[in-house]
């Protein structure tokens, strides 16, 4: 598996600060969605701003494409161009009048011609399901529409890679599952995400692989269904398995399902391996 981005021996301190990356080793798998998973304060923001060169590592390397990062101004444009990030909060990422201009900055920043910016913010807006919202202020739009445009400006300047930290903070169950979808969506176009969070849940629904994050640096790295379902590293970390795969691993202990079947992701998926479909009612003539 190729990785288009990776990390090796970070270590970085803020000022004055105790470290807060130390010895961290991570690949970034191309074209596959990875989440940094960990409690509060692990480095997972920390590692995101690193991966998109926004901070420069006090030891260590990040590899954009097996090349160290380029911390000049022009290779800092071109980095970002590639690696795109999208803040926790979309209030630090929004400042133009309107959503088109502000999902335009990106692309105008790349050197495109208005014509191809336009054409680009079209198409971002249709991919998050906001086209409705273009001429509309940011700050008059709820939380999660205020996500959606953040999103959209990273997705306008047509990155290789996607960092999202903390997608689904702040969203409701509805607008967090539709975030879901639009992600799962860019994934299937090809794009490489890398999403930090510390629901686990989230890391269920979306995460081809897992980098698990205590303290600064990565415990382990894997595949989802090999990392979500070991309970006693995720304990280490400081987090439990998802509720469905407790009950999955539960029913296997049990007899209940064959130990050979794939890592539930949906209710519906346990439901199928836990008892084999009932044959169909026949219905009286
Ligand atoms: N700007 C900053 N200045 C000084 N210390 C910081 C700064 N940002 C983060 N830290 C510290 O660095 C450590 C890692 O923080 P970071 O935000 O990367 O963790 P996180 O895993 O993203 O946490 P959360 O899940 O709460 O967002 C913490 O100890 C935090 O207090």
């Amino acid at each position: 598996m190729t990785a288009i981005l990776s990390a090796t021996d970070l270590h970085y301190a803020y000022p004055g600060e105790v470290p807060a990356l130390r010895q961290l080793s991570l690949g970034v798998p191309t074209g596959r969605k990875l989440a940094i998973l960990g409690p509060n304060g692990a480095g997972k923001s920390t590692l995101l701003l690193h991966l998109n060169g926004s901070l420069r590592p006090d030891r260590g390397a990040v590899l954009l494409a097996g090349k160290p990062g380029d911390y000049s101004r022009r290779g800092l444009l071109q980095w970002r161009s590639r690696v795109a990030l999208v803040l926790q909060d979309p209030d630090d990422q929004i400042f133009a009048a309107t959503v088109a201009e502000d999902v335009s900055f990106g692309p105008l920043n790349q050197g495109l011609t208005d014509t191809a910016a336009r054409a680009r913010v079209q198409a971002a807006l249709a991919a998050l399901g906001i086209a409705d919202l273009a001429d509309r202020p940011p700050h008059m739009l709820s939380g999660g529409q205020k996500k959606r445009v953040a999103i959209a400006g990273a997705v306008a300047m047509e990155p290789e890679v996607l960092l999202l930290d903390e997608p689904t903070a702040g969203l409701d169950r509805e607008g967090a599952d539709q975030l879901i979808a639009v992600l799962r969506q860019l994934g299937q176009r090809g794009m490489t995400l890398v999403f930090s969070t510390h629901d686990i849940d989230l890391a269920l629904a979306l995460a081809d692989d897992v980098a698990l994050f205590q303290d600064g640096t990565v415990l382990a790295q894997g595949r989802a269904e090999t990392l979500l379902c070991d309970p006693a590293l995720l304990a280490s970390a400081g987090l439990r398995p998802p509720v469905l795969v407790e009950l999955w691993l539960a029913a296997q202990a049990r007899g209940l399902c064959p130990a050979s079947g794939q890592m539930p992701r949906t209710p519906e998926a346990l439901m199928e391996q836990l008892a084999p479909a009932p044959p169909a009612l026949r219905v009286a003539q």
